[in-house]
């Protein structure tokens, strides 16, 4: 048993944990929710003695594991009893190897060979990255890392697992297959688990409880369907299930779907039906911004990148959707020029990227990378803001507007560093938008965000593309697809296996759609589009 006994938390003049109570039993998995920075991490940090031992801040209250207080054991010496994965595996890897790493943690207690040779092996095989036993750390993609980083905890079979936005950068499939293999270890080891995710969808078909972290830094602790009946933050079931007036709140598909006969009769057909076989309609489409013929590029031996075609349209979001590794971030850094064309060509704005200068290279494309950190580089929040808008010659203030709608109440005067995960995406994505270049490429940007901060992305992104500019997202948030996205590319291991508009691609594949088009049916996206078609066919039939 694993509790927080009356934990207050606070930096400097900020409180942000408000005398937390929360107790996890053995084989329980509790999932920790709560808006853009209001201190789930912080939160997390604690439980693994890194706060406030790491992030300074005065800590009071009690940390207690199997009724024995740890609040004086350091974050090492908690290291078999808490198994700790943060926000941004690269950041906490400490080999140069998957296989290194996944033996570091048991090396550290000792563990004998043999054990760690079998669990090395299953844990492989649990996480499906048996192919990469060899492979240097750093030249994995995101999701292989978090695969790798997850792992390398399990292997030390720890009795509280803390997870901060596992899936985050994992596809639909691995998000569930994950989920899947850490639930058994909660069932099968008695294992007590702590998740912090954002994709609220994903996490609570497994979780018991939920424990909702409100601003004030105040908790709600409960059962999830009762819990979610009026939280200001849930996932797209739950809003459809408050729309059609359901009670119990639905927390699976499979149950939203028994219930959607009566809903069904009221919402007649989908918004936007299917298009027929009749050609393209809709707004005659300009050139492309950027086009993609043939493309392979290779990172040494294997190509990751194989014959890709893509042609990105002014007034257009794309989405970019596909496995761990099939290349998708690959395809955005060759169309920023960083990656050679190893065959085939690439042209944005009629030139090759590879050819420019990097100043001629950001007045093309702005690139949001899978880690915001790289585009931030001055003191404060203020500064990074008045820079973004003086190298774009946009308003002053630009920057801090658009940053004030997707993480509201972030202090202009506070040091990036010390910006929660979803702030800094937030800070990053800004800054690039404010140059607002011709082509936008986003990498993962739904990372750390609250529902409200996706949606406020979605109009954002929307807005640009309205005037003009052409738009590609590479993601594995399918709910921010649906909002955002005209269209989707699917990649598999390099190459397109599927591309067209959003609503023909979701329906085709189970993995890419999203929770209303798996309840409803093909045609059906969003709740938005659910809640107005009930709207019009109440004034039809008062
Ligand atoms: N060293 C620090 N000094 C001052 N404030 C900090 C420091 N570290 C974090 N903060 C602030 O504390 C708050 C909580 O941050 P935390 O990372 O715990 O949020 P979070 O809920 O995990 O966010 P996200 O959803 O983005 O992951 C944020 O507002 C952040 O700006
Ligand atoms: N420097 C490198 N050396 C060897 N292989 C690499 C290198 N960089 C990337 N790769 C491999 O190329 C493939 C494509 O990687 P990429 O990062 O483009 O995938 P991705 O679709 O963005 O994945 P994710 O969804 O996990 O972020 C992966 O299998 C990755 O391991």
């Amino acid at each position: 048993m694993f509790e927080l006994r009356d934990v207050t938390f606070r930096y400097d003049d900020r409180l942000v944990l408000d005398h937390v109570d929360l107790a996890i039993d053995h084989g329980e998995l509790v999932l920790l929710a709560g808006p853009t920075g209001v201190g789930k991490s912080t939160l997390l940090g604690v439980v693994a003695g890194l706060v406030p031992a790491f992030t300074g801040g005065t800590l009071t209250g009690d940390v207690v594991i199997d009724g024995a207080s740890v609040l004086e054991v350091p974050a090492r010496e908690r290291a078999h009893l808490v198994g700790y994965v943060g926000q941004n595996p690269p950041a906490w890897f400490v080999t140069d190897t998957v296989e290194e790493e996944l033996a570091f943690g048991m090396e550290q207690l000792g563990l004998a060979a043999p054990t760690m040779r079998r669990r090395v092996e299953e844990t492989l095989d649990l996480l499906g990255i048996a192919d990469l036993r060899h492979r240097d750390l750093r030249t994995l993609s995101g999701g292989q890392q978090q695969r790798v980083a997850i792992g390398s905890v399990l292997t030390t079979h720890p009795r509280l697992l803390v997870l901060d936005e596992p899936t985050s950068a994992l596809d639909p499939t691995a998000a569930e297959d994950v989920l899947a293999t850490v639930t058994r270890l909660v069932h099968d080891l008695g294992v007590s688990v702590l998740v912090a995710e954002h994709r609220l969808e994903r996490v609570v078909p497994f979780a018991d409880r939920l424990c909702l972290l409100g601003e004030g830094g105040r908790v709600r602790v409960g059962d999830p369907a009762g819990l979610l009946v009026d939280a200001p933050i849930a996932p797209p079931i739950v809003e459809l299930g408050r729309l059609a007036g359901w009670s119990p709140l639905p927390l699976t598909v499979r149950d939203a779907r028994r219930r959607t006969a009566e809903l069904r009769s009221r919402l007649g057909t989908p918004p936007d039906p299917l298009p027929v076989e009749t050609g393209p309609t809709g707004p005659v489409r300009r050139g492309p911004a950027a086009e993609v013929r043939n493309l392979v590029v290779a990172h040494g031996p294997v190509p990751a990148l194989r014959d890709v075609d893509l042609d990105l349209v002014p007034g257009t979001v794309t989405g970019l959707m596909g496995r761990n590794g099939a290349g998708k971030s690959t395809l955005l850094w060759s169309l920023q020029g960083r990656h050679a064309a190893t065959r085939g060509t690439v042209r944005v704005g009629g030139d090759d990227p590879h050819r420019l200068r990097p100043e001629a290279r950001r007045r093309h494309t702005g690139l949001v990378p899978q880690s915001p950190a790289d585009l931030l580089y001055l003191e404060t929040v203020a500064e990074e803001c008045a820079a973004a808008d003086r190298t774009a010659s946009a308003a002053v203030g630009t920057c801090a507007g658009l940053l004030e709608r997707l993480a509201p109440g972030i202090d202009p005067a506070g040091h990036p560093r010390d910006l929660s995960e979803g702030q800094r995406l937030a800070l990053a994505v800004s800054i690039v938008l404010t140059a607002g270049p011709p082509v936008l490429l986003l990498d993962e940007p739904t990372r750390g965000l609250d529902y409200p901060g996706k949606h406020a992305l979605a109009g954002i992104l929307r807005d640009l593309a309205a005037e003009g500019r052409a738009v590609l997202v590479a993601t594995h948030d399918v709910e921010f697809v649906a909002q955002v996205a005209d269209d989707v590319v699917v990649l598999a291991e390099g190459e397109v296996v599927s591309s067209g508009p959003v609503r023909e691609v979701v329906a085709e594949s189970p993995a890419f759609a999203p929770q209303v088009t798996k309840v409803l049916g093909p045609g059906w996206l969003r709740v938005d589009e659910v809640a107005a078609a009930l709207a019009t066919s109440a004034e039809v039939s008062p």
